[in-house]
């Protein structure tokens, strides 16, 4: 029988929400992943330091006692964020990095940046005290097809910022595109990418051949076949400039399947099954460990976890549920379109 073991992964893009669908889905990340950046998108969202430790202790309620995991919070950057909340929440030990929606981006965005330059104040106090900024790199100017949007970013917003401030530390999260890769690769230092388990999986055809499928539906929206391979090649190269995101996000059903659906694909179950069979698909098994549990906690300045997590690949396919049942509602779970054999033991 075929096992691996791995230091304990850390997921560097998760959404946990709040509430019931909080509660009914932290034990799925908790019981493989020590850490996890949390991402700030609630209703209101996570603004200032004291609206984040309050929601670190919700988190912290709901995550079942047998495991041990650490949210790493973040802030949800806006026009009005105050430099010196943001430098407290870093001082104090709360803060892991702030999160950059570009408004009108995607789920609960509405209320991100407008006018980058009115972010500058906060942006070059992070730069000075060495804290990243997390971005979810699309522009969101209507005359700009989807498909295109993560390039146009990286040339109109995200270069010029680090032109502007070469010292602050950016996260591109969940890159999607040859383009976002080639930039990253290209970037001397202050620059790394999270790439999630489905757009190592899926290519656009997954969302729209032989009908509409929304649960193969989120934001960065997957790509053509040839930026899903150029993922791969970087997830299972080993660079350390790329880490798992999982960006597991969830919406209950009848959010999803309807005439105007959210964007997110729920992974957090699955994940690391996904992932042994790509990184074994692609030859590299012995570079998951870099990528799920190594590079990330090198780039965010953090120690990499002790305890380890033992996958066996096992002769029958596992049986993961379709959906999640969840105090909100039911949660269709990531489909993969192919067996999963490898089980974290
Ligand atoms: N990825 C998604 O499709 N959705 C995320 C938001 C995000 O990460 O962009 C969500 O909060 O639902
Ligand atoms: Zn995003
Ligand atoms: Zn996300």
């Amino acid at each position: 029988m075929q096992s691996l073991t791995i230091r304990r992964p850390d997921d560097w893009h998760l959404h946990l929400r709040d509430g019931a669908m909080l509660e009914g889905v932290i034990g799925d990340t908790s019981r493989h992943f020590a850490r996890a950046i949390i991402m700030p998108n609630l209703v209101p969202p996570v603004v200032t330091t004291a609206d984040a430790r309050a929601y670190r202790e919700r988190i912290v309620r709901a995550t079942p006692a047998s495991d041990r995991f650490e949210p790493l919070m973040t802030l949800y950057l806006t026009e009005h964020t105050s430099p010196d909340d943001v430098e407290e929440g870093k001082r104090s030990g709360l803060i892991t990095a702030v999160k950059l929606y570009p408004a009108g981006a995607t789920t609960n965005s509405h209320g991100g940046v407008r006018d980058m330059d009115k972010a500058m104040p906060v942006l070059e106090r992070m730069a000075k005290i060495g804290l990243p900024l997390c971005v979810h790199g699309e522009v969101t100017t209507p005359e700009v097809d989807i498909f295109d949007r993560e390039k146009v970013f990286i040339d109109t917003v995200l270069d010029p910022l680090r032109k502007r401030l070469p010292e602050l530390k950016v996260a591109m999260e969940h890159v999607t595109t040859s383009d976002g890769i080639d930039y990253i690769r290209s970037a001397e230092k202050n620059l790394a990418g999270s790439i999630t388990t489905h757009h190592l999986i899926i290519n656009r055809n997954a969302i729209l051949v032989g009908g509409i499928r929304p649960h193969y539906y989120c934001l960065p929206v997957a790509k053509r076949e040839s930026h899903r391979l150029a993922l791969r090649q970087a997830a299972t190269s080993g660079d350390v400039r790329f880490f798992l995101g999982t960006d597991s996000a969830p919406h209950v059903d009848p959010l999803k399947e309807c005439s105007c659906g959210c964007a997110g694909i729920y992974t957090s179950i699955n994940t690391m099954s996904c992932l042994a069979h790509v990184f074994e698909q692609e030859d590299a098994l012995d570079k998951l460990e870099a990528f799920a549990s190594l590079n990330g906690p090198a780039w965010y300045g953090l120690p990499a976890n002790e305890e380890t997590i033992t996958l066996v690949k096992r002769e029958e396919p596992l049986n993961f549920p379709l959906k999640i049942e969840t105090g909100a509602g039911p949660v269709t779970v990531f489909d993969p379109m192919f067996p999963l054999h490898w089980d974290v033991a």
